[in-house]
């Protein structure tokens, strides 16, 4: 199995970066695991409380939980990936079946932070944007998809947001082996990429 990791900023555009690999690509051959899936059950807490969490933080990502499912895929395994909510900050009760593919990709703002997952992977990417053009973007998203307005997104930008991602997130783009500059469509970093996945496939 390959394991590709790939991270970035919110905004940076990873979720899209992934659904353009994914194009013409078989999804019996390649799977998809989301950090956002495995931010840490908080049903003891209420909704006001939940709201208040720093979601940017490396301690709200349950990465324990996340290196075994990823050991277990290693091993043929097949495995629960949590099913997660942004509009009630918090985990459903529901989950999508994931079965071990000849390549898997990760792609989460910490997944490079953490030194048990990034030693895991076989190739790691880092999807960057202007922090202007992803906070535009995240702005759009989150009152669009995500059930915000736009002084929840701009409230979490300047408390936890920025200063996770500085703390966080941008010294992990280091440990990077790829960088895809995305402040346009990068048609050919995604080319570049989907190439080396045919090539484990084929
Ligand atoms: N290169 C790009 N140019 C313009 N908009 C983009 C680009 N990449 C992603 N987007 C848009 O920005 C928003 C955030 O992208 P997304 O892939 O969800 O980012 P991430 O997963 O890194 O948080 C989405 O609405 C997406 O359509
Ligand atoms: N309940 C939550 C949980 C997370 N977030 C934010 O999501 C961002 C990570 O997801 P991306 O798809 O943007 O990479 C992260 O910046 C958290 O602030 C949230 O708003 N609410």
């Amino acid at each position: 199995m390959l394991i590709i990791g790939i991270a970035g900023g919110t905004g940076s555009g990873k979720t899209t970066v992934v659904q353009q690999i994914m194009n013409e690509l078989p999804d019996t051959e390649v799977g998809i695991i989301s950090q956002d899936s495995y931010y840490k059950a908080t049903d003891n807490l209420s909704f006001d409380e939940r709201t208040l969490i720093n979601f940017d933080h490396p301690r709200s990502i349950d990465f324990e939980l996340l290196v075994e499912h990823l050991k277990e895929l290693k091993a043929g395994q097949i495995i629960q990936q949590p099913i997660y909510s942004f509009v009630k900050h918090n985990r459903t009760k529901d989950y999508v079946t994931t079965h071990p593919r000849k390549v898997m990709i990760v792609e989460g703002i910490l997944i490079l932070s953490n030194p048990d997952l990034r030693d895991m992977f076989d190739i790691k990417i880092f999807v960057h944007a202007d922090s202007d053009e992803r906070l535009i973007r995240r702005l759009k998203r989150d009152i669009a998809e995500r059930g915000r307005d736009m002084v929840e997104v701009l409230g979490r930008y300047q408390n936890t947001l920025k200063p996770m991602h500085d703390q966080f997130i941008e010294p992990s783009k280091a440990f990077a082996d790829i960088i895809i500059p995305n402040d346009t469509y990068n048609t050919v970093a995604i080319d570049i990429v989907r190439t080396v996945i045919n090539q484990k496939i084929s």
